[in-house]
């Protein structure tokens, strides 16, 4: 892949920060949407995927550069995948990381542990311009279990919650270079790179 620069389509300071240290072996240039644009496009895709490509199609548009989404969030199997893409405000506000967590304990109150099984969705989305028809999508799926008090000061949103069974702690408690070789989004992106080395960005 030539060097490149390219804009991060996200407003989430912790997310952008795990996205680049991924992003930092290529050497790319990259810049954040938010320097372009203070807006977040609306969100209203049924799936990941469909958000990651709202939010890359944005970037792409108000900066005029390729662009890179992450659409991310938890699912939870006895509450039948919530809060999936509803991840953000589950809670009420977006991104009260506090009340949405509250609101997964409440959701999973009495739930024994075998009953608390859940994993982390990251679906990225790579366009070369805004009217880009072949995006490139990746996944990453990262499974755990959800815990019932939070432990860690690492990470972001629910990774206080989130306990990662062959590392026998919650994913907030993992350095951030441990997270960041096994996670959803290290997944994703290490897809997304794979399919980047085959395409000319
Ligand atoms: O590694 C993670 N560790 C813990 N929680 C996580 C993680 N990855 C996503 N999540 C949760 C946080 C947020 O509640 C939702 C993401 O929602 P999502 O729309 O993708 O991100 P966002 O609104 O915070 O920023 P933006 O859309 O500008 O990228 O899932
Ligand atoms: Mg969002």
């Amino acid at each position: 892949m030539r060097t490149r620069t390219v804009v991060l389509a996200s407003h989430n300071a912790k997310k952008l920060a795990e996205m680049q240290a991924l992003l930092a072996p290529l050497e790319w240039q990259v810049r954040l949407v938010s320097e372009f644009s203070r807006e977040a496009p609306e969100e209203t895709g049924a799936t990941f995927v469909e958000n990651a490509l709202i939010k890359a199609r944005h970037a792409a548009a108000v900066s005029g550069l390729p662009a890179i989404a992450d659409d991310s969030g938890l699912e939870v199997v006895v509450l039948g995948g919530a809060p999936g893409v509803h991840s953000a405000r589950y809670g009420g506000a977006h991104g009260d990381d506090d009340a949405n967590n509250r609101k997964l304990l409440q959701a999973l109150e009495g739930r024994s542990e075998h009953e608390r099984g859940a994993r982390f969705v990251c679906a990225m989305a790579c366009l070369r311009h805004a009217g880009d028809p072949v995006p490139v999508i990746a996944l990453g799926l990262w499974s755990g279990r959800i815990l019932e008090a939070p432990c860690g000061n690492h990470g972001f949103g629910y990774d206080p919650l989130f306990w990662v069974p062959d590392q026998g702690c919650s994913s907030a408690e993992l350095d951030p270079s441990v997270k960041n070789r096994i996670s959803h989004r290290a997944r994703a992106t290490q897809s997304l790179l794979a399919q980047l080395r085959e395409t000319e960005l």
